[in-house]
């Protein structure tokens, strides 16, 4: 699937716009049939029940003709009975197959789903960070959930109904052929204004079911980003412009269901009166055919069964393609997340690292998260093993970003990134991740306890040792004094611990996986001056005896890293100690006076760099916390 305009991805809305006018396509049967493979038995089975209550439906009329011709004139009570009781099982039947079929369709709908969103949930997590920057979560889950949802019956009740249609269909025309091949002829002039009809509705349905299930996903982001920024909605009072969207966003998604429903509400009349006219015409012609003597009572009341049992699955049709319809379109949404490419793929023979010294280097790397806009440009820096370097700058001028080139994150556009001289495009991403740590602002905890949080980063560690570690960092203090000390449930996303526990739990998690190299963003939100403490503390047991790369908020962390690097419009304009900056007087001397002139901060455009206390230690000095 082509995802690119020019020389940039499509964004997702604009994929999705682009498929909501897309039919059906081959491709797409390719790649639904694979996935009832695994269901293929219970699916066999339901079709072999329908193609039963097929034979038993039409043991009906035969039946009743049967009376009519034979049993009434002169009267055989053996025959009504016989024909009663026949009857009789073909309704037994309906019933006990009817529950049957339920159950194996059920059956094979709950493995396919569950089949589907598994799948969705690994592509989903397989994906590069770059897609989760661009796409909303609303739209991601909306695919996950509600779409596959909406395929169950395209796959698992339609096929079945189908062929029980397409099957009553042509043993209705067989049959009423082998009555009087004059009645198949009048229904003839029906058929063929059916089918243009049908698909004239399919082509209708289907474009309007996938601006339908788009609609549906821009309602449910909007759900989700409320859900996440709830407390910023409330914090500036925003909650009735979110409701008037959301109420805006949701009027949108009602009037494409009335349109899509209104589009396709002409069908079913349409239908019903095209049966009218079949059974209208079947018995002027019928009738002409009893008055020659031609036709019998019984074969005319058959044929108008038959004749029913004709042009009702051109009915169902109808609602089939509806089904249909809807189900594709949110097919064509899973595919569309199915066949995103992950942007960072690691090659087949990725090396493993082995244990690194800790030597970064930033090989004259230039980036852009649109290519149009480099943010990165020709920036080559060396790191040595063991040394601190503090990275500061105005805000937005590429700080972060050199962050998630080192991460692997996204990929440079030019020159590399090397660690102890390996590209880190060659190695395998999973042993790049464990001697790269990284501890962000956002601090996530995931829910559970703060010991299992902490086991994140040693699986196999015991109680004990993930505690010694909190100990050794100097966080134990701390987190003992939670309601339930380890046990306590952090609650989502940790919201129940405060920033500066959260922080420390980070932390500790970061010493537990013992990194090579260490890439930490500074918080930049105000603790209590003993939390800060013992943040700086844990920070500098931390940085102990590994390369760390620190975006630096902290006047203390920035003064005393062996290096400091000033970034600028995605360039390193400055780089040395703080003396040698200082001397230089340039940006960063600047920044510093700034500090000078503003008491306890420390200050780049847009963006605080606290000060802490005089007498806490610097994290970043090279003894290890005592
Ligand atoms: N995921 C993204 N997609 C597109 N552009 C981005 C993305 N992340 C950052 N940018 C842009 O790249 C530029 C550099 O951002 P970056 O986050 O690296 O700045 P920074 O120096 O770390 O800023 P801050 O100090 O505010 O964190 C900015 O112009 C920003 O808007």
């Amino acid at each position: 699937m082509n995802v690119l305009a020019g020389d940039r991805p499509l964004s997702d809305l604009e994929l999705e716009e682009k498929l909501a006018n897309k039919a059906l396509d081959r491709g797409m049967v390719r790649q639904l049939l694979p996935l009832l493979h695994p269901v293929r038995g219970l699916i066999t089975a339901v079709i072999a029940i329908e193609l039963v209550q097929v034979l038993a439906i039409f043991a009906r009329p035969l039946l009743i003709g049967l009376v009519i011709d034979r049993a009434l004139h002169p009267f055989d009570a053996d025959l009504v009975a016989l024909a009663c009781a026949g009857l009789a099982a073909t309704w037994a039947l309906r019933f006990a197959l009817g529950g049957l079929s339920q159950y194996f369709a059920g059956s094979a709908a709950t493995e396919l789903l569950g089949a589907i969103r598994s799948r969705v949930f690994a592509h989903v997590q397989s994906l590069s960070v770059g897609y989760f920057d661009r796409t909303k979560a609303g739209r991601i889950i909306s695919r996950a959930d509600r779409d596959v949802d909406t395929l169950e019956p395209m796959l698992i009740q339609c096929p079945p109904q189908f062929l029980s249609a397409v099957l009553r269909l042509v043993l209705a025309a067989v049959l009423l052929w082998a009555i009087a091949p004059v009645l198949l002829y009048g229904l003839a002039l029906v058929v063929p204004v059916l089918l243009l009809a049908t698909i004239a509705f399919k082509r209708l349905s289907q474009r309007s079911w996938g601006r339908v299930a788009e609609n549906r996903s821009r309602f449910t982001a909007h759900l989700v980003e409320t859900v996440a920024g709830v407390r910023l909605i409330k914090q500036v009072g925003r909650e009735a412009e979110n409701l008037q969207r959301y109420r805006g966003l949701l009027r949108d998604f009602n009037t494409t269901l009335i349109a899509g429903s209104a589009s396709s509400g002409w069908f079913a009349p349409f239908t019903g009166l095209l049966t009218t006219a079949g059974l209208a015409l079947t018995l002027v012609i019928g009738g002409g055919d009893i008055a020659l003597g031609t036709l019998t009572l019984g074969d005319l009341t058959q044929s108008l069964f038959y004749v029913f049992l004709f042009l009702a699955p051109l009915q169902e049709f109808g609602d089939l393609f509806e089904r249909f319809a809807s189900g594709s379109a949110c097919a064509q949404r899973i595919f569309l997340l199915l066949d995103t490419e992950p942007e960072i793929r690691e090659l087949p023979a990725a090396l493993e690292l082995p244990r690194l010294k800790g030597e970064i280097h930033f090989r004259n790397i230039g980036f852009g998260y649109h290519p149009a806009r480099p943010v990165i440009r020709d920036l080559d820096l060396r790191v040595a093993p063991g040394e601190v370097l503090a990275i500061v700058g105005p805000t937005g001028h590429g700080k972060s970003t050199l962050v998630q080139l080192l991460t692997r994150f996204y990929d440079v556009d030019t020159g590399a990134v090397l660690l102890d001289g390996h590209d880190i495009r060659h190695v395998s991403e999973a042993s790049l991740r464990k001697q790269v740590g990284v501890v962000l602002q956002d601090n996530v905890l995931f829910g559970g306890t703060a010991l299992e949080n902490l086991r994140l980063a040693k699986p196999g560690a015991s109680d004990a040792e993930l505690i010694e570690a909190a100990h050794e960092l100097g966080a134990d203090e701390i987190l003992r004094t939670l309601p339930h000390g380890y046990q306590t449930e952090v609650g989502p996303l940790g919201t129940n611990l405060s920033q500066g526990q959260r922080q420390l739990v980070c932390l500790v998690r970061a010493y537990l996986a013992d990194p090579v190299i260490l890439v930490l963003d500074e918080a930049t939100s105000a603790v209590d001056i003993s939390t800060e403490r013992r943040i700086q503390a844990a920070l500098r047991r931390l940085c102990h005896g590994r390369t760390a790369l620190i975006i630096a908020h902290r006047l203390a962390t920035i003064r005393d890293a062996d290096r400091i690097a000033v970034i600028h419009d995605g360039a390193i304009v400055e780089l040395g100690n703080h003396a040698q900056l200082i001397k230089e007087r340039g940006i960063y001397a600047d920044l510093y006076q700034i500090h000078d002139e503003d008491g306890d901060r420390l200050r780049t455009p847009g963006r605080a760099m606290r000060y802490e206390a005089p007498d806490t230690p610097s994290p970043c000095s090279k003894s290890p916390a005592s």
